[in-house]
């Protein structure tokens, strides 16, 4: 089992195609908790107001977290633009949302999907995301939830971190905003189906995986901050 499968333990069957590079030691999942357990997440840990000067010289040393795009990916509404934004805080880098990348671009993603269609959608999305991927240093990159069907950026993905943010349906629809979401305003109810068709691309791609059902934003954001410091010292002792 490669160890991202590893990482992946509540997240479904093997990917029939391990994804190369770190992590390359075991990080376990917490069965049930949704927290990687490589560090002592959560309990002790210094408040943010505390944490930030020693990021800042974590930082300028240069070589704690990953010089590439850090990847959130995952369902509808699981939470990874507004836990993406608070890692990106937590880390000191500078946090892009493809989505709201492509609304700048091409407008509103609803009224594209009405005039457009999706196919056209997926096509200018791939390019949205691979034109943030190329871009080098240390950043944290959230997609839309339909970004993994394409077959190009699973492709791009292979190269960097990626976090998969999974959730159940009862949660996105006590929490979501669904008017925002085209293929879930008319049809809420197909959160669960279209999860159903994407499960293999997201456990393809995913390195780890949180649950944000079971667990505060401040919480997960420290976790998912704390994987990715240690995601980039085994980069680090690879390259050595
Ligand atoms: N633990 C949590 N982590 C992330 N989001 C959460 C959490 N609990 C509730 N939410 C809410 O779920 C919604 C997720 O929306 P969003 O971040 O836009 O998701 P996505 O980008 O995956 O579609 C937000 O309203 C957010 O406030
Ligand atoms: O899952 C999808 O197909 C989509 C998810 C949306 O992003 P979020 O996952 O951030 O809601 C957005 O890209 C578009 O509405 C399509
Ligand atoms: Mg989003």
């Amino acid at each position: 089992m490669s160890a991202h499968r590893r990482a992946n333990r509540d997240a479904g069957p093997p990917a029939q195609r391990p994804k190369p590079g770190p992590p390359t030691a075991p990080i376990r999942q917490v069965p049930g908790s949704g927290e990687a357990a490589s560090g002592a997440a959560g309990a002790g840990r210094p408040t943010p107001a505390a944490a930030k000067p020693r990021r800042r010289r974590r930082r300028r040393g240069g070589s704690r977290l990953p010089d590439r795009a850090i990847v959130f990916v995952g369902p509808m509404a699981a939470g990874k633009t507004s836990l993406g934004k608070r890692v990106a805080r937590e880390l000191g880098i500078p946090f892009v949302d493809t989505d709201a990348v492509f609304v700048r671009q091409h407008g509103v993603i609803t009224e594209f999907f009405a005039t457009h269609g999706e196919a056209e959608f997926r096509r200018l999305e791939a390019d949205v995301i691979e034109s943030e991927l190329s871009a080098p240093g240390s950043r944290i990159v959230a997609l839309g939830g339909g970004a993994v069907i394409t077959e190009r950026t699973r492709r791009l993905l292979q190269d960097h971190p990626v976090v998969l943010l999974m959730t159940t349906q009862e949660a996105v629809l006590r929490t979501a905003n669904l008017a925002r979401r085209p293929l879930l305003r008319d049809d809420p109810e197909a959160w669960g189906r279209i999860l159903e068709e994407r499960r293999p691309f997201y456990e393809e791609v995913a390195d780890v995986t949180y649950r944000t059902d079971r667990a505060t934003k401040e919480q997960l954001a420290r976790r998912v901050a704390q994987w990715a410091r240690g995601y980039a010292r085994k980069q680090n002792e690879r390259e050595q």
